[in-house]
């Protein structure tokens, strides 16, 4: 377990230079053309330049390369995922390879940007389906596809890894029982062991997450941004483990996704809005120090009598999933919300531009549970800025809904658009 814990958020110093990667960044992009090619080739979707460069050198894409990646797991059981599911599916094997173990997905954006989905629109509109059925099943098989690949990991784990994720229509996100509906149909039709539906952590879904745990359905909780309506989140998967019946909960399992960045982007807003200079300095360090203390409550939670009674029938906890990991402030580290954030039994999601970052520079270290005091100590002088953690969860909740409900509304328009388009075309 060597390395250094990097300090909270540190920000970048602004006579720095270059960011750390890229001299890599600038290899990999001036690369040889296959380099190129394989970006080209992802209908306009930009990939990981280090994966695309290590791919093209070995030809097929999916030879196993060491990296950060691999020691990530192996040495500290921290599980890197891909936060980015889209056509062609196989485009995963060099993440695989890579040491990719899990991939979470947001369908409206892959379909919106690609038009690798146009030809089974098509052949879906000419059977007859409408906008939305077809839309279903764009989905569904990029995910059975994707779920095909992660398969030798979850059954090397034991059910524990190797997952794919899928959200039930952000339309149902104040909908509690429309969301159980949703998540039992989506689950039966993917008909994979190791899907993970999606549901968000809202106050109406959280006892969706209940029931859809207590049917025996695998569930991904997304959007949570507080500390407090973690632990609901967390407190729903025992309810539901514990209300299932069944004698073997093994492969009933979970995962939470505490967004990290998106913390920092509202909370620096608010401490520039106050302006003093204890209100600036702490700006970056609110969403890792928030995240430090969340994995002290799993620590909590996931112990004690009731969940070693959960144990003995093969109950596995609810990982705490990082999502919302890439950096939006350039002023800071790109590995920021990933190398304070490493640890045992927790997964961290991450989009190209973070994998970039961490397979490049990234430091494989145990950290989640390094400075919790100072976390803790951020945490409160935070809260006596004004700072409202629950409110700030409650608005990036209302935000981070809203804006996954306005891209679904408006793919579906364009995909009624387009499939009324192909209908008159073809005469239908
Ligand atoms: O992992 C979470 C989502 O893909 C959202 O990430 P984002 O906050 O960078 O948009």
């Amino acid at each position: 377990m060597a390395g250094t814990v990097p300090k909270l958020a540190a920000p970048r110093p602004a006579a720095a230079g270059p960011l750390p990667s890229q001299p890599l960044r600038a290899a990999a992009l001036a690369f040889a053309p296959s380099a190129r090619r394989f970006r080209v080739s992802l209908a306009g979707r930009a990939r990981s330049p280090v994966i695309a460069m290590a791919s093209a050198k070995e030809g097929n894409g999916a030879v196993t390369k060491r990296t950060t990646l691999h020691d990530l797991y192996e040495q500290q059981g921290q599980s890197p995922w891909y936060d980015n599911l889209c056509r062609p599916v196989t485009d995963l094997l060099p993440y695989i390879a890579n040491g990719v173990r899990g991939v979470t997905s947001n369908p409206t954006k892959a379909i919106s940007s690609s038009n690798a989905y146009d030809g089974q629109f098509k052949e879906l509109i000419s059977a007859g389906k409408d906008a939305e059925s077809a839309y279903w099943e764009l989905v569904i098989k990029d995910i059975q596809d994707a779920c095909k690949l992660f398969e030798p990991i979850y059954d090397e784990t034991d059910g524990a890894d190797g997952y794919v994720s899928v959200e039930v229509s952000p339309r149902l996100a104040n909908d509690t029982q429309g969301t159980v509906e949703a998540a039992k149909w989506l689950h039966k039709v993917v008909n994979r062991p190791n899907v993970y539906i999606k549901i968000p952590a809202t106050a109406e879904c959280v006892p969706s997450i209940k029931e859809v745990i207590a049917n025996g359905i695998s569930v991904n909780v997304t959007l949570i941004f507080s500390v407090a309506r973690y632990e609901a989140v967390i407190d729903a998967y025992l309810d539901g483990l514990e209300a299932s019946g069944l004698s073997d909960l093994s492969r009933v399992t979970s995962v939470a996704s505490f967004f990290v960045s998106r913390v920092d982007s509202l909370i620096d807003k608010m401490l520039e809005k106050i302006g003093t200079p204890e209100a600036l300095a702490p700006r970056g360090k609110a969403a890792v120090a928030q995240a430090k203390i969340a994995n002290q409550l799993y620590l909590k939670k996931f112990s004690g009598p009731r969940w070693e009674a959960l144990v003995k029938k093969g109950a596995k906890k609810q990982r705490l999933l990082w999502a919302s990991t890439s950096v939006k402030n350039p002023a800071y580290l790109d590995t920021l919300y990933v190398d304070p954030l490493i640890g045992p039994d927790t997964v961290s999601t991450m989009p190209d531009q973070a994998l970039d970052a961490f397979i490049d520079h990234g430091t494989v270290a145990r950290t989640i549970d390094a400075n919790v005091s100072e976390a803790e100590g951020i945490y409160s002088a935070l809260e006596k800025l004004g700072i409202d953690w629950e409110e700030v969860g409650k608005q990036l909740e209302h935000e981070g809904v809203s804006s996954f409900k306005g891209s679904f509304d408006s793919l579906l328009t364009s995909l009624e658009e387009k499939g009324n388009a192909l209908k008159t075309a073809a005469n239908l």
